[in-house]
């Protein structure tokens, strides 16, 4: 008989452990980072104050952030070698490919990769946080055949990567919605990536291993990757008018639809009236309005339809269109803000460890056995014993 009562399929509803980090919280529809609403820290924090918070459980007092500041600053070169792999990839490949390779390597040339110390491993967190955004635009950059941009050390995280990306720091209407974009990514308690990462952590593998393994999970279209294909759709719905029937045809053909729903949210994701008022400016700043209704029509009509709501991806996809980042790079994107969630996670796990091992339960053949002497039952045609 299946052994099936005890199971949570998608481990979905278990509550795993504890954490300290953020608290995801659907009855009230709100998201806290350490306490603080993500909404506030979207409305006047930097990615690297976010970072310290996550790290630290504080904000970083002025001398504490100028310490960050320049850490990170002084890790966002890219290594000759790092590019001459990154260009070893084909273009072919997805980016997110791509930066799961560079981070492997960027990991194993790490000399204190195993160094157990807290001091260690927040230096590691630097050194990706400084690193991904890196490889990330240099890869945007090689894909469109133009030259790699060097960093600013003058900038902040949000302007340096637009810079890097496009060689010039956009109007600052748009950094600010990025910015925006990176806080709202950063951190989300046991989402699958976040989980993957404790899960390796949890083996006492070292950070960069957990990282890699985090990116493989963050780059599927139930996670992450939505943000990506959620500008696929569009693009595929191409005008307004078209959404409703183009949704009746998905919907009949049980096709998921990108951006829309949520494992722990069922009324709404927090995080979605923050992305969507940044998508707004950038509609209004790009002039825009046929995209603003396009999203707001496809909304309008799944919500009619299945009552289900948009999660941040939905807006974030448009928004970095918008910004004119490849599609393919959207995921990427969401790495080089999350990669702070992680590393949190990572440091948490690792600080009050337990090998994460569940159980299953076995649904295969009943037990039974080889046959007794190797004549006593000759393999058939096909070569398979009985
Ligand atoms: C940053 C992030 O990672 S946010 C998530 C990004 N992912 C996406 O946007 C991908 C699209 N969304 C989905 O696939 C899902 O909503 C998930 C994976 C995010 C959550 O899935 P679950 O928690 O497993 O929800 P579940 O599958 O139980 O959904 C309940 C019902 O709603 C349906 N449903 C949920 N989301 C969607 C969707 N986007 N499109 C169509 N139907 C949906 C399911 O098919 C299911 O219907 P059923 O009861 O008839 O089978
Ligand atoms: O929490 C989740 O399952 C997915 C999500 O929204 C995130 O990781 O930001």
């Amino acid at each position: 008989m299946t052994e099936t009562t005890q199971v949570r399929k998608g481990l979905a509803g278990v509550v795993a452990d504890t954490t300290a980090i953020s608290k995801v919280n659907p009855e009230t529809n709100s998201l806290l980072y350490r306490g603080y609403p993500v909404q506030e820290l979207a409305a006047r924090c930097s990615l690297e104050e976010v970072a310290h918070l996550l790290w630290h459980g504080e904000l970083p007092t002025a001398a504490e952030l100028a310490a960050l500041q320049e850490l990170e600053r002084a890790n966002r070169g890219l290594e000759e070698d790092v590019r001459a792999v990154v260009d070893l990839v084909p273009v072919t490949a997805h980016p997110m490919d791509v930066l799961r390779t560079a981070v492997s390597l960027i990991g194993a040339q790490d000399p204190a990769a195993a160094d157990p110390s807290p001091e260690a491993a927040h230096a590691r967190s630097v050194r990706l946080l400084g690193r991904i955004p890196a490889v990330v635009a240099y890869d945007q950059r090689r894909r469109r055949g133009q030259e790699p941009v060097p960093a600013r050390d003058d900038l902040g995280y949000a302007e340096n990567f637009l810079h890097m990306t496009f060689g010039e720091v956009p109007d600052p209407v748009v950094v600010d919605a990025f910015r925006v974009s990176l806080v709202l990514y950063a951190e989300h308690s046991f989402n699958a990536s976040t989980f993957t990462a404790r899960v390796i952590t949890s083996t006492m593998s070292d950070m960069y291993s957990a990282v890699v393994g985090a990116v493989g999970a963050l780059k599927g279209p139930l996670h992450g990757g939505a943000n990506e294909a959620v500008m696929h759709v569009l693009d595929e719905i191409g005008d307004a008018s078209r959404a409703e029937a183009w949704l009746d045809r998905a919907l009949a053909e049980r096709r998921k639809i990108m951006g829309f729903g949520h494992r722990v949210y069922k009324h709404g994701d927090s995080r979605v009236p923050t992305m969507k008022a940044a998508l707004d400016t950038l509609v209004a700043h790009y002039g825009r309005p046929d995209l603003a209704e396009l999203y707001d029509r496809l909304e309008a009509a799944m919500v009619a339809r299945k009552g289900i709501e948009p999660n941040l991806d939905y807006p974030s996809g448009p928004a970095y269109h918008l910004m004119g980042f490849d599609t393919a790079t959207f995921t990427p994107i969401f790495v080089a803000a999350r990669v702070t969630g992680w590393t949190a996670h990572i440091m948490e796990q690792a600080g009050d460890n337990a090998l994460i091992r569940p159980l299953s339960a076995y649904d295969g053949p009943a037990e039974r056995h080889l046959p007794d002497g190797p004549d006593e039952a000759p393999a058939g045609e096909s070569g398979r014993r009985p």
